[in-house]
């Protein structure tokens, strides 16, 4: 099976987090803390993405966790183990896919990866894991001419070629066409039901929301929330119904329980929240529409998306 872990390979206790990294800070020079105690857990055969803002802090937490970079103070355990003092021990159990590919860039792809795969004691079939990712067609390219998009698949197999218990993947599907990012997240699916830890950082909502098991909000330097995506998505709903344009919002709001808003989201499109979305409530919109000559239209309710968690938690204001 694609990504089994290698047999060698010894995991230290089932109920052991994969990751787990408390109350991280982390400062460059003078400037603000980039991390300000931010503590999170990935399990074993569990997908765990961690969305954030930009500049939240996710790549520096990521790095820190392969042993790249230092915190100032607080604790990693990956796989049990110290990324820093036991980086030798832990090379051929973790598989890392960075931002920037961290590719040689003057052999083929396919050399690339067979390069990889050499230093691992029992690799993946080449073949099989290049056409899963796709890589079969730019095989004999050099790895500088590849486009962003194949650079990314190759770096995701150079990850993941040495049967890894646990890989990193920072934005595996950043620049994927729709296809590729579908095989990508299939081949994430596989790794993950080979017992295989992955922890992803991503900007997209609808990757968290499709194959993350855990997620982790990070803003600021701090987890802000944590959950499975149902659990973040699970608040009450909202009533939303579309009608003409400039309703007196505020003059239903008063018809409805007290705790309800009623914001007109956009154009012609209303949402009433902070209530319990119960059938008298949706009686009292209907009626109070009927009451003001107003057509609702497409009027029930709607659960919140993993974008609304994070916009609420994070604020709109662009970083
Ligand atoms: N080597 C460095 N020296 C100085 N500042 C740094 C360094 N690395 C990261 N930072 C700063 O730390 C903050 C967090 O960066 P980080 O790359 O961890 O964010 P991120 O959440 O991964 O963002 P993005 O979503 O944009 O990738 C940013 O303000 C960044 O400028």
């Amino acid at each position: 099976m694609l990504g089994s872990p290698s047999p060698a390979a010894t995991t230290d206790g089932d109920a052991a987090a994969a990751v787990e990294v408390r109350d991280l800070r982390k400062t460059f020079g003078a400037g603000p803390a980039v991390l300000a105690g931010l503590s999170f857990t990935a399990a074993h055969g569990r997908v765990t993405a961690v969305l954030g803002p930009n500049g939240a802090g996710k790549t520096t937490t990521v790095a820190i966790c392969e042993g790249l970079q230092r915190a100032d103070s607080g604790t990693v355990r990956v796989l049990g183990l110290d990324p820093v003092h036991d980086a030798a021990a832990l090379r051929p159990r973790v598989g890392v896919m960075l931002q920037d590919g961290g590719l040689p860039t003057g052999v083929s792809a396919h050399e690339a990866l067979a390069h990889v795969a050499a230093l691992h004691t029992d690799p993946l079939d080449l073949r099989a894991l290049s056409e899963r990712l796709g890589l079969t067609s730019f095989a004999r390219t050099r790895v500088r001419r590849l486009s962003g998009g194949q650079r990314q698949r190759l770096a995701m197999a150079c990850a993941l070629v040495g049967r890894p218990e646990l890989v990193f993947l920072d934005e595996p599907s950043a620049g994927l066409d729709p296809q590729a990012r579908l095989a990508v997240w299939d081949v994430v699916r596989q790794v993950r039901a080979a017992g295989v830890a992955v922890v992803l950082t991503t900007h997209l909502m609808e990757e968290a929301e499709r194959l993350a098991d855990d997620v982790v909000v990070v803003d600021h330097g701090r987890v802000v929330a944590t959950g499975t995506p149902a659990e973040l998505t699970s608040g009450p709903a909202a009533l939303t119904f579309r009608s003409r344009p400039g309703l007196p919002t505020r003059d239903l709001a008063r018809a409805l329980p007290v705790g309800a808003d009623v914001d007109e989201v956009e154009t012609g499109r209303y949402a009433v929240t902070g209530v319990e979305v119960d059938p008298r409530v949706v009686a009292t919109v209907t009626s109070w529409c009927a009451s003001h000559d107003v057509l609702a239209e497409g009027i029930g309710p709607v659960r919140k998306t993993l974008e609304d968690v994070f916009l609420d938690l994070t604020g709109r204001t662009l970083r």
